[in-house]
């Protein structure tokens, strides 16, 4: 209990988070697995929040999650894709906020990963009825999407994949006819090269999309046009 020894005890984490540097999946998912309250979405959140005051994490995290629960509840999205599912962290935060009628697509090409991900999301309480995961590539996911929505479109779709990937699966949504005028785009880590390419592209049609927010690397764009004008 000596505050030397939760020093020493807070150094010790400090240094294994630098030295593990990478974010190790099957880690991630046994420490959900074991210390959330299976079946509450809110636990599963909170303890991936933990975990990642210790370790390593690809999660967005607490902030960033707010931002996006901010934008759900004002938008109220049915349909929902998010490229780069890793652990599902973000798979829960927007499945929660989502009707039982609503359906997440989320997309994952690492297969173990992609396997770890699905657990959580049944861990945290949700049924296949309300999410697929896609685990393949974004490029595969979004040209075998209009199969999965026919009619329907995306009201919100979250890129926290690979950044190189965000413009050209940004061209591909467009050409797929998978946006509305009332479409809404999250991109997370927008300070990266490939995020600023899509940055660039949209500057060159302002009346056909919009910058709403951002909090720290994570932007809110909306769409305007149902189909892009050249
Ligand atoms: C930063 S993590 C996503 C974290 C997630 N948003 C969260 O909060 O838990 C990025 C994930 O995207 C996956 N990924 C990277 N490039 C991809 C691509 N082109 N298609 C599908 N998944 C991809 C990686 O394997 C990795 O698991």
């Amino acid at each position: 209990h000596s505050p030397l020894r939760a020093l020493y005890r807070c150094l010790c984490e400090k240094v294994l988070k630098v030295l593990c540097g990478n974010v190790c999946v099957r880690r991630t998912h046994a420490y959900i697995f074991s210390e959330c309250t299976h079946g509450q979405a809110e636990s599963v959140l909170a303890t991936f929040d933990l975990y990642s005051k210790k370790h390593a994490s690809a999660s967005i995290g607490p902030e960033k999650g707010v931002f996006l629960d901010e934008v759900l509840r004002r938008k109220a999205p049915l349909r929902v894709l998010e490229l780069g599912m890793h652990c599902g962290y973000t798979s829960v935060r927007i499945l929660r906020m989502l009707p039982t009628f609503g359906k997440l697509f989320t997309v994952e090409m690492d297969p173990l990963t992609a396997e770890k991900g699905e657990e959580i999301i049944l861990v945290a309480g949700f049924k296949n009825s309300q999410f697929q995961v896609l685990p393949c590539s974004s490029a595969e996911a979004i040209s075998s999407l209009a199969s999965h929505l026919g009619e329907e479109r995306l009201d919100l779709v979250v890129m926290d994949h690979d950044p190189e990937q965000y413009l050209p699966d940004f061209l591909a949504l467009q050409r797929e006819n998978l946006l509305s005028k009332h479409s809404v785009l999250i991109l997370n880590r927008v300070v990266k090269a490939g995020a600023q390419a899509v940055m660039e592209y949209l500057s060159t049609k302002p009346h056909n999309y919009s910058v709403c927010q951002q909090v720290k690397d994570m932007l809110e764009i909306h769409c305007h046009m149902e189909r892009e004008d050249s």
